[in-house]
């Protein structure tokens, strides 16, 4: 319980109507979720307004109400706050409301087109191995040290996240590793949050259908620099063209990574097999169990944060060196007949591009390559056709298939990705719709050996088709096609 007036204080208002000394027991944007004494905040959204639902906050008897356009009448018993924007105003209620969890934790947020989770998830793993307790919010998952809490979201609403980071703090938790999404950036999830440090791991042509543009896109990632305040970190990869531009306005000290380029924390890669990278990082050498340059990259930043927060150097090294990739992040099996299956979150061009190529560079030259891949509907449909071709010019074969095609015809998808592969693939390209069917296909195609990569979905437990999500395991999947046709 709070006084309105109390966690009011870093919000833009523009006028107030009732009284502020009121006690707020919760609060919510969402209408259906009001009940007596709550504080509903009418934030504008992509499919509605939350404006058009006062009246049943009010009928809800919420104790206050948030606004950017005050009702024709006020309710003589709900105190009004007219605010100049109400998701930020949400951000700074929601933060006041919890507390300000934030501030009592070293927060690090992690932003980037790709390598969030596994970055996150290599920093709560390694910080829970030297000793603290630590909390994870991420896309697969948010963790209190080893108890799983579900995740909806890549970053959870304001209310969610202070929610949770208050949680955090209650169960003695020093450090949180969280991903910060573009969406979140744009929609204010994070104003009043106090991070500790910020890392860029890259940016490449995604959620365009969200953005718009390009541009946009950088603007986004941008902003999460602007915010840090000046004793925060920003790390940056050193490799990435728009690193630079991420940090040109930012109070936060500056910090680069980076392979190709002499920064401070420089690495280098001395070899990449499919049993590891053998690595040199600051002049000390590692083996470390994940596989791909890619992640050579996520260990280089996950290494930077650890130093930049005062962890001793080689020992974070050490841990690190022994660490397993996230689920669904280069997860694979090997079957009987020494088929690896190669299951991967890769739904984004430059991530399948990625995976693509790492494959390619561990492979031996006898082994073919077989990609299954598809695309979720109701998302950016430029890249359809660009993840085709990347499929076709890095495999021997290629399976088209169906992903999440969610309110979309799957067929539609399936026909957009064709757009993008060449006569010359057309020989070596499958479309099977139906994902199991696909695996199976790809499964007999498969001769000792070879590599099977199954992209797109990753730790995704499910197949949403037609807002229903069905059972569906990537990885399950194959590991019992692979046993049931003798593989
Ligand atoms: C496109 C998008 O990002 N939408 C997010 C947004 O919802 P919205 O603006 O569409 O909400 P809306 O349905 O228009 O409703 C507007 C307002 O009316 C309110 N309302 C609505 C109905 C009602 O009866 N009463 C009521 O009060 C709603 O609570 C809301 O405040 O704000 C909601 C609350 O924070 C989010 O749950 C929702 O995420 C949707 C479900 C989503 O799928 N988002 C994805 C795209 C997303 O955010 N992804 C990024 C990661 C991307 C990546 O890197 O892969 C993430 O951080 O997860
Ligand atoms: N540093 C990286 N650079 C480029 N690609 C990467 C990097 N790390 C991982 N990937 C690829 O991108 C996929 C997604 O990785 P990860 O889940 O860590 O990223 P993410 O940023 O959290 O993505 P999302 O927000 O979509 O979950 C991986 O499975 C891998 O194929």
């Amino acid at each position: 319980m709070q006084l309105l007036q109390n966690i009011l204080q870093n919000v833009n208002v523009l006028s107030t109507h009732g009284p502020l000394d009121v006690a707020v027991q919760g609060i919510t944007f969402d209408s259906r979720q009001v009940r007596e004494g709550v504080l509903f905040v009418a934030v504008r959204g992509v499919q509605a307004d939350g404006h058009t639902f006062i009246p049943k906050a009010e009928e809800a008897r919420a104790v206050a109400i948030v606004c950017e356009e005050l009702p024709q009448e006020l309710n003589p018993s709900i105190t009004y706050v007219q605010v100049k924007n109400s998701s930020e105003a949400l951000g700074y209620l929601a933060a006041a409301f919890y507390g300000n969890p934030s501030a009592k934790l070293k927060l690090i947020g992690v932003t980037g087109t790709n390598g969030k989770t596994t970055s996150v998830t290599l920093l709560h793993k390694l910080f829970r191995e030297l000793g603290y307790h630590v909390g994870l919010i991420s896309t697969v998952q948010n963790q209190i040290d080893e108890e799983v809490i579900p995740s909806t979201h890549t970053t959870p609403d304001a209310v969610k996240l202070n929610e949770l980071l208050a949680q955090m703090v209650k169960a003695g938790c020093t450090h949180v590793f969280m991903e910060v999404s573009s969406h979140a950036m744009v929609q204010h999830r994070v104003v009043g949050i106090t991070f500790a440090g910020g890392v860029f791991t890259n940016i490449t042509h995604d959620h365009l259908d969200y953005h718009g543009t390009f541009d946009e896109y950088i603007k986004a990632k941008k902003s999460f620099f602007d915010m840090l305040p000046k004793n925060a970190f920003a790390l940056i990869n050193a490799d990435d063209k728009r690193g630079p531009v991420m940090v040109q306005n930012t109070k936060a000290s500056t910090h680069f990574y980076a392979l190709r380029k002499a920064v401070e924390f420089k690495g280098r890669i001395i070899d990449n097999t499919i049993q590891g990278l053998h690595l040199e990082v600051d002049g000390q050498e590692i083996w470390a169990k994940l596989i791909g340059t890619f992640n050579a990259y996520n260990l280089l930043a996950a290494y930077g944060v650890a130093v930049l927060l005062g962890e001793e150097p080689t020992e974070a090294l050490t841990v690190l060196s022994s660490l397993n990739s996230a689920a669904g992040r280069f997860d694979y099996i090997v079957s009987e007949s020494q088929i690896t299956g190669i299951v991967d979150y890769a739904h984004t061009p430059d991530a399948l591009e990625n995976v693509l190529n790492t494959i390619q560079q561990i492979r031996n030259p006898n082994q073919k390559v077989i990609t299954l891949v598809g695309c979720g509907g109701n998302r950016d449909v430029a890249k359809r056709p660009l993840m085709a071709d990347i499929a076709c010019r890095l495999s021997d074969k290629v399976i088209l298939t169906s992903d999440n095609p969610r309110f979309e015809e799957p067929q539609a998808i399936l026909e957009d990705m064709q757009k993008g592969v060449k006569p010359l693939d057309y020989k070596k390209t499958l479309s099977v719709l139906d994902r199991k069917e696909a695996i199976k296909t790809a499964c007999m195609l498969a001769e000792p050996n070879d590599i099977i990569l199954i992209a797109g979905k990753g730790h995704e437990t499910y197949q949403e088709i037609k807002g229903v999500k069905y059972d569906f395991d990537d990885k399950q999947v194959l590991r019992e096609l692979m046993q049931q046709l003798g593989k």
